[in-house]
């Protein structure tokens, strides 16, 4: 492709881009290997251009562009090279008009960047939401013995993490397939440390999906005790058996929950667990850098209805603990809404409860939980706070 057909093909994807987040459609990642699929004749370094083009112009934009010209018209406000592309030839973008739409910068739609400084964050903070994550791994304790690396990594907060420059190739490398390490972000492996999982415990994963964060707490727990997996997606929740399988993790099993009917589906466990994990779904505020175009999903209702599932899933958690046991809540996101406001709101609803301290090694503290955000401790952006039932 020629480096104008590149910009051509990086404005009918962002259009695709744009109308999925209008109708909250496939994602960017998903239409751009569907664009791809069905032109044979772009190599690696097309799609490599185009990748950079598409996502550029998507960190670029705070809001959704009413176009995919005006996202890269966006880009080429400050990049000459780029704008000099548009010079109408074969398979090339028409050239710029005085009075072509551009769309404007920013970080986030103005209600969202407003509710982010709201909950805290300043300047750089928020611009580092948008940076692009570098790929982390965690060594699966289970089978450290098969964890021999290519490269050895950058260490990170996280005990068990190797930080890679973003593309490496790890699943590629014999201990992933031998299952000694999975592709886990430094901030995550933090927040399941914040669990305390110990051999011999029962531990709940309430909302667990894939079961990232089972198989850390699996081998936090040496691989003995009883793990119960939850999730209410049943897609999600059949990747973990053979996940666990790889990573040599023999006590979790699973249970698909129906939404709004879980605490039926737990009875078995009222009153049991000596720690409950909820990752709660969220907006997901603080995993940009991986899908920065989930900003443009996000609104206010989508948001509240977020914030009332949490405090009912919380709910339903408490109701599973132990007493003297411990519930860890935790969301990917930097809105005091989903973070801090959850717990204050939990504590107010469940008098027999207390936010107990937690040093991660990372992040500071934010209400009565602790914050990591990319700016600050190079993860994911995360709450997590750890309640403790008297
Ligand atoms: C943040 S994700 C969990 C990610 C997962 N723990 C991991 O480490 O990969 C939140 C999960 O909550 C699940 N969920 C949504 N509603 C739920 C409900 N009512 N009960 C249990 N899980 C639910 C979603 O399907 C989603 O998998």
């Amino acid at each position: 492709m020629t480096p104008q057909a590149r910009v051509q093909a990086a404005i009918e994807i962002l259009d695709a881009v744009i109308a999925a987040a209008r109708t909250k459609g496939a994602p960017a990642d998903r239409l751009f290997t569907e664009w791809f699929r069905t032109r044979r004749f772009a190599g690696s370094s097309d799609r490599r251009a185009v990748r950079a083009i598409v996502y550029d112009a998507i960190r670029a934009c705070g809001d959704i562009p009413a176009s995919g010209r005006a996202a890269v018209l966006r880009l080429a406000q400050d990049d000459p090279a780029l704008a000099i592309l548009f010079d109408g030839s074969r398979h090339a973008p028409a050239p710029i008009a005085a009075d072509d739409p551009v769309a404007p910068a920013g970080v986030a739609p103005v209600w969202l960047e407003q509710a982010l400084t709201a909950s805290g964050l300043d300047g750089p903070e928020l611009r580092a939401l948008l940076d692009r994550a570098p790929l982390d791994i965690r060594i699966n304790g289970l089978k450290a013995a098969l964890a021999e690396l290519p490269e050895p990594g950058e260490p990170t907060p996280a005990p068990f993490a190797r930080r890679f420059p973003p593309g490496t190739p790890v699943e590629q490398w014999q201990a992933y397939l031998a299952g000694a390490i999975e592709v886990q972000d430094a901030g995550s492996q933090l927040v399941c440390a914040a669990v305390g999982a110990q051999p011999g415990e029962a531990v709940v994963d309430l909302c667990a999906g894939a079961g990232g964060k089972t198989l850390a707490l699996a081998a936090a727990m040496d691989n003995r005790g009883t793990l119960l997996a939850c999730d209410a997606d049943r897609a999600r929740l059949s990747r973990l058996p053979p996940r666990a399988e790889r990573a040599g993790v023999t006590i979790a099993t699973t249970r698909l929950l129906d939404g709004g009917r879980e605490a039926a589906a737990l009875a078995d466990w009222a009153g049991r667990a000596d720690a409950v994990l909820v990752d709660a779904p969220c907006s997901g505020t603080g995993t940009w850098r991986r899908n920065p175009e989930a900003r443009w999903r996000l609104d206010e209702r989508e948001l509240a209805r977020l914030t009332v599932l949490q405090a009912r899933l919380l709910d339903v958690a408490a109701a599973l603990v132990r007493p003297g046991g411990r519930l860890i809540h935790v969301v990917c996101s930097l809105l005091d809404a989903e973070g801090a406001d959850q717990v204050s709101g939990f504590l107010v609803r469940h008098p027999g409860w207390r936010a107990a301290p937690l040093a991660l090694g990372a992040g500071r503290p934010r209400g009565d939980g602790v914050r990591l955000t990319p700016y600050h401790d190079g993860t994911d952006g995360f709450f997590v706070a750890r309640l403790e039932r008297l």
